[in-house]
């Protein structure tokens, strides 16, 4: 797994190893620069001849040659800091470089006065950052190291007016984070206009690079669309003790980490593949035929509203029996039996009146995994939840079995067992907690700002469930305090999975997952992860029914 930090965390690691004697903060900061300058190179590899070609002819037909140039905005910290390191690197290779600095040299932190004094020291010339004009600066490339992780306060919309111009302009490279966007939140934290209340427009780079680990803010929140392309060098910082420092200490009994942390993970294909190791048990004992059948694949139970609103909960069991549950029934109300019957063929098919006709279902013990919620409407939610949720099995509620419970959330907190998963969007998000969204939606007055992790988490506490936040930066959190992100960014960028009815195919996958005995947790990451995996692999022109039928190929290139 990949370790997403927040900017104290970072801080609490950085400055422990400088305590333990390890590493000076000015190495530090010159692994860093030195690693935005191998970045920069790795990213755009015609930049590393220093001369930059020929130039244009002259009037004498003799060609001149022209010397790439860089532009360095530093601002009042380590950030800072970094960007004098990085111009006296790309100054070492022969490039023309100019620096702009934001504050006061004598107020810089120590590291980053140190570096200031070098760059003077060589030869550099420091120009104030109200004398930065982007449209009459030319670079080969734009470096922004204004503010990084330390972002207290809102950034005076000047300064970001002009990093935005220059972001337009030419390569614009963000050391660490695009300046004015929250390492935590991924929120942007440029000062609004006071006349009309509008925000500016958040920074965006077209390359950052960032120091041993990944915050949070680089996949929530409008900071991981601002990125451009994220790149993360190793500063040298030991990863053992960072992890025991954060209280992930290493158990040599499992070979595992603890999971309960603070630390947030990306979930990416090592975790998946870790989760499947579980699955892939299941297929050698199953599918090769020495132990399995269907029902120790599972059995989930999809329950589907009433007729013209069959669609989500068909498309939720395409889903559910594509992932792998070995069976899959649709509990359908009498008057949508038809309807259903005449689409579906290695579906199975119940009647399910009401609560107690399904209370009457569940009686077979089998049905290991449930789904409400994908167009079952909501009477007919605030009918079957409660039932279903007395019968504690492995339950995925979504769209109307949330919605159902607007008026009432604490009624279904009460009713939530350690097996659920809730799996709202936005709005969904906003009707069961209320001050929750109020709180994540507010416009930030300071940093760090509350962040969909933060939301989510308090959410999963509150519900005692495991919650999946969804968006491009899916969150899912546990009550136990586990973490991740499903981050579908950069090369995992999927917008078209944005389309009507792919929740329901996620929520089916969820429940599959669940009825082939994942947990909770490990069910929403995994379903999250293929889901969009299965949207990449489609491509563009992606429509809700394609996603299932991409399983398949996804296993098979992911070697399950
Ligand atoms: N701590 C370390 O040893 C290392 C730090 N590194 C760099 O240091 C950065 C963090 O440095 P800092 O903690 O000094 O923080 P920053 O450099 O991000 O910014 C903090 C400074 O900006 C000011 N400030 C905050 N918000 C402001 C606003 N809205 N308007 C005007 N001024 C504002 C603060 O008062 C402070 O002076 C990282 O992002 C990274 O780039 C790297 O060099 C790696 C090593
Ligand atoms: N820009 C995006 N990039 C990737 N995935 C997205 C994006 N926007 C939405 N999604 C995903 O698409 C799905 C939409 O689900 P939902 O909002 O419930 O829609 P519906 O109710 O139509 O099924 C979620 O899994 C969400 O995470
Ligand atoms: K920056």
């Amino acid at each position: 797994m990949t370790e997403l930090l927040t900017a104290a965390q970072m801080q609490a690691i950085e400055k422990a190893a400088i305590d333990s004697g390890d590493v000076t903060g000015l190495e530090l900061m010159e692994r860093a620069g030195q690693g935005v300058v191998e970045a920069i190179f790795e990213e755009w590899p015609e930049l590393v001849d220093p001369a930059g070609g020929p130039a244009p002819q002259t009037p004498r037909g003799i060609s001149e040659q022209k010397k790439r140039r860089a532009v360095v905005l530093c601002g009042p910290g380590n950030n800072g800091g970094d960007g004098f390191v990085v111009a006296r690197l790309m100054k070492e290779r022969g490039w023309e470089v100019e620096v702009f600095l934001y504050g006061d040299p004598s107020k810089l932190p120590p590291d980053a006065r140190v570096n200031y004094e070098r760059w003077c020291g060589g030869g550099g010339n420091v120009v104030h950052f109200a004398s930065f004009n982007p449209w009459a600066s030319h670079a080969d490339v734009f470096m922004d190291a204004v503010f990084g992780t330390g972002l207290s306060r809102l950034v005076e919309k000047d300064i970001a007016k002009k990093l935005g111009e220059a972001a337009v302009i030419e390569r614009f490279v963000a050391i660490d984070i695009p300046s004015g966007l929250c390492a935590d939140s991924g929120k942007n934290l440029i000062d609004r206009d006071v006349e009309t209340g509008a925000s500016f427009a958040s920074p965006a780079s077209h390359l950052t690079v960032t120091f041993q680990y990944q915050k949070h803010g680089h996949r929530i929140g409008v900071c991981a669309t601002s990125c451009g392309v994220v790149r993360t060098v190793d500063i040298g910082l030991d990863h053992k003790q960072a992890m025991r420092l954060l209280g992930r200490p290493y158990d040599p009994v499992s070979r595992r980490r603890a999971d309960f942390s603070a630390i947030v993970s990306l979930f990416d294909n090592r975790t998946l593949l870790r989760g499947f190791s579980t699955l892939e048990s299941y297929l050698d004992k199953a599918w090769s035929g020495k132990n399995g059948n269907k029902f120790t694949h599972g059995h989930a139970l999809i329950l589907s509203g009433g007729p013209g609103k069959t669609g989500a909960a068909r498309l939720a069991a395409r889903g559910a029996l594509r992932i792998g549950a070995g069976l899959v029934t649709l509990g359908v109300p009498p008057s949508a039996q038809m309807e259903v019957a005449s689409q579906i063929t290695s579906l199975m098919l119940r009647r399910v009146e009401g609560g107690e006709g399904l209370a009457e279902l569940l009686s077979d013990e089998r049905l290991n995994a449930l789904c409400l919620g994908p167009g079952l409407g909501m009477d007919r939610a605030r009918d079957l939840v409660p039932v279903a949720l007395q019968h504690t099995r492995a339950t995925v509620l979504d769209a109307d079995a949330l919605s159902g419970f607007a008026d009432a959330p604490d009624e279904l907190f009460g009713m939530l067992h350690e097996t659920c998963v809730l799996t709202p969007h936005g709005g969904e998000f906003a009707r069961l907690f209320p001050d929750i969204s109020e709180k994540l939606n507010a416009v930030p007055t300071k940093g760090p700002a509350y962040s969909k992790v933060d939301a989510t988490r308090e959410a999963a506490k509150r519900a005692g469930c495991v919650v999946l936040f969804k968006g491009p930066d899916t969150v899912i959190a546990n009550p136990d305090g586990r973490c991740s992100v499903n981050s579908a960014h950069y090369e995992r960028a999927a917008p078209w999975l944005a389309t009507a009815g792919s929740g329901d195919v996620l929520a089916g996958f969820i429940t599959g997952l669940l009825a082939r005995g994942f947990d909770p947790m490990q069910a929403a990451e995994t379903g999250a992860w293929l889901h969009v995996e299965c949207a990449r692999h489609f491509g563009p022109g992606l429509i809700a029914e394609d996603l299932p039928e991409q399983l398949p190929a996804v296993f098979r290139e992911l070697g399950i």
